[in-house]
């Protein structure tokens, strides 16, 4: 944790590349200091009769107006340009932060947090900029030139006048104190909130189907409460100040009428010396009205900044590593792996020696002896061994929670192993010796559940390889056997769609995200058979377009059907995270174990139909998951 103060300092880094534009703001509010100034002297003489003429003293007004407006125009304009500037950089900088931070993270943090901090935070930083920002200039300046002025025509009533003044700045200072723990409470109730609206409305179908819209309002609403009473409670500070600053303002102006009439009857001050003391009081005693709201919302300020620069501090996901680019020729089935820098190969395995497990050359995937718990003492896979060539289709099965989705994970490099817990290695490479973007290039993943984006379909299937023509995302949309259906749409390729890809079916946005996988035609996919509840023609559709995905690379798939585990060269029993089984599904239908159960209850039926012919599995069979109950 760090104080406000250094969190000042880091924001003040973000304003330096606008420093003309803070200069502006500064000349502008001195500029507009000087003109009231200017405009209380010549009020003192006009009352003292010493100014020239009345004529003059308008010239004087209208000119200091039309000098005055401008400048307060230059003041606002400028402060809101740096401040606005600054805080879009600060705001690219913690966009780019959440992206480079390790999935493992951001899956443990709220949304509506983070974006809270990206909304939220940014704004009480710029509204304060924007609003007060110039008044640290202007306000000093007023402040110190109106006082000597009033110092020099009569020092006794300027402090007479200020006399209360220290007792009501310790007051004001000493019930500020809070604001700033009181604002990050908000700030943090209210990210509470937002996560709480945000995923409701992410997951407004499974609200609604188990009728959780009441249960879910009520818990919306007991945040709320918080976020009142937090909010409240501020204001309530705010509220307590108001006062004593209104306070801190009436009180001199009545001294000044009283003692500053007393020092009239007694020959000290005249009436000019009064009306100048009347109009620049108020110079001073604005700056010291304002300091607490001033105060208060720096702190305020300074508490949303150190709200936006602890996420810039939490540690990013590693950026080190090797760049490295596969070559797969997939025509001979010969990895070749190049590293970027050189050009040179650094490791090739066209007719290798055979593997361990009958794999030509080099493994795709290796896994040894890994073992791996997402926290301290809660082992999620132990003693995990594997290998799959290239080529190979290698099918995950086992009971939920057995650590399917956590191989992937690690795959993907979103989690790492520790430094003892075995190793992995992808393309022969280990996996902490790879660049993670580099070796995130070569994989392609379609998940269970559809991942769109909030663009349109050309977009999102694009996103699979950012230069693809347009031809070639139709292309794969085309083998994904999404094209069809894609043209029917009134606008084609161009519809946009929700991030919950709102007005497609589920085995459509599923064929999306194949598209998008095929699109980028990595050398490892990693599938995870859709379970979802897919009519039979939109899962024969899926099921196809799985099957494009899956021609000539290696494959390792979380398989939910049978048809899926037969095609695949070898099939990883994983129960309670270990391997159990492994083998072919001829090998394991031999041996009396874990699989041959599993098959028995869940696959009996649809192995008969199939054979018998009454329809191909892929477009008849319920869907069955290997996932449940035996294992
Ligand atoms: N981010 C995480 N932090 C802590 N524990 C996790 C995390 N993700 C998964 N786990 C735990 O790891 C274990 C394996 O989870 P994993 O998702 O790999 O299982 P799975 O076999 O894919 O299950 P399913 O078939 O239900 O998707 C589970 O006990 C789960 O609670």
């Amino acid at each position: 944790m760090f104080r406000s103060n250094s969190a000042f300092r880091r924001v003040a880094r973000y304003v330096r590349p606008y420093n003309l534009w803070v200069f502006i703001t500064v000349i502008a509010s001195l500029c507009l200091a000087a003109i009231d100034i200017i405009l209380g002297k010549a009020i003192e003489q006009m009352a003292q009769g010493t100014f020239s003429s009345t004529q003059n003293m308008i010239y004087l007004v209208v000119g200091m107006t039309l000098i005055g407006m401008p400048c307060k125009f230059v003041m606002r304009y400028a402060s809101a340009r740096f401040s606005v500037s600054a805080l879009r950089d600060l705001r690219g900088d913690l966009v780019h932060k959440f992206c480079d931070l390790p999935v493992s993270s951001v899956e443990r943090k709220f949304t509506g947090d983070l974006v809270s901090r990206l909304t939220n935070n940014t704004a009480v930083l710029q509204n304060f900029f924007i609003q007060q920002f110039s008044n640290l200039f202007y306000l000093p300046l007023v402040f110190t030139a109106s006082l000597i002025l009033l110092l020099l025509t009569s020092w006794k009533l300027i402090l007479a006048s200020l006399a209360l003044m220290p007792i009501g700045m310790i007051i004001t200072s000493l019930m500020s104190k809070p604001i700033e723990k009181y604002s990050a409470d908000l700030q943090e109730k209210i990210a509470h909130l937002n996560a709480v609206g945000q995923d409701a409305i992410g997951g407004i179908p499974i609200v609604k189907a188990f009728n959780m819209q009441a249960v879910l309002l009520k818990k919306y609403m007991v945040i709320m409460e918080e976020v009142v009473k937090r909010g409240l409670r501020l204001e309530k500070r705010y509220a307590a100040i108001t006062p004593v600053g209104v306070m801190m303002l009436a009180t001199p102006i009545i001294l000044v009428i009283v003692y500053g009439g007393y020092l009239i009857q007694h020959g000290e001050l005249n009436a000019g010396g009064i009306v100048l003391f009347l109009y620049l009081i108020s110079f001073i005693l604005q700056p010291i009205a304002m300091l607490p709201t001033i105060i208060s919302q720096m702190k305020e300020a300074g508490g949303a900044a150190k709200h936006l620069f602890e996420v810039l501090d939490w540690q990013n996901e590693r950026q080190d590593g090797e760049m490295t680019l596969v070559d797969q020729r997939r025509e001979n089935r010969a990895p070749h792996l190049e590293d970027d820098a050189d050009g040179e190969a650094n490791r090739m395995s066209e007719g290798g020696a055979e593997s361990d497990d009958g794999v030509d050359g080099v493994a795709v995937v290796s896994f040894e002896h890994l073992t791996f718990g997402y926290d301290e003492g809660n082992t999620v896979l132990k003693d995990i061994s594997f290998q799959a060539g290239q080529g190979d289709m290698v099918a995950i099965v086992g009971a939920s929670g057995g650590g399917k989705s956590t191989i992937f994970k690690l795959l993907c490099g979103f989690n790492e192993p520790g430094e003892h817990a075995g190793t992995i290695q992808l393309f022969g490479k280990s996996l902490t010796d790879w660049n993670l973007t580099s070796l995130r290039s070569h994989i392609s993943m379609v998940s269970q559940e559809s991942s769109l984006f909030p663009a349109t379909i050309a977009e999102n299937i694009g996103y699979g390889r950012l230069e693809a023509t347009r031809e070639e995302i139709v292309e794969a949309a085309k083998a994904a056997h999404a094209h069809d259906f894609i043209v029917q749409l009134p606008e084609g390729y161009e519809t946009l769609l929700s991030e919950r890809g709102g007005g497609l079916s589920g085995g459509q946005k599923q064929r999306i995200s194949i598209a998008r996988a095929l699109l980028k035609n990595a050398p490892l996919l990693l599938l995870d058979e859709p379970t979802s509840a897919l009519d039979s023609q939109s899962e024969a559709q899926v099921q196809n377009a799985m099957n494009a995905v899956m021609q000539n690379r290696t494959v390792l798939v979380i398989a939910h059907r049978l048809s899926t585990v037969r095609q695949a060269n070898r099939i990883i029993v994983l129960d309670q995270g270990s391997i159990v089984e492994s083998g072919s599904h001829e090998e394991l239908l031999g041996r009396d174990g874990v699989y041959r159960k599993l098959y028995l209850k869940n696959f009996e039926e649809e192995q008969h139909t199939a054979e018998n012919g009454n329809s191909l599995p892929e477009e008849r069979s319920e869907r069955r998951d290997l996932q449940a109950g035996v294992l």
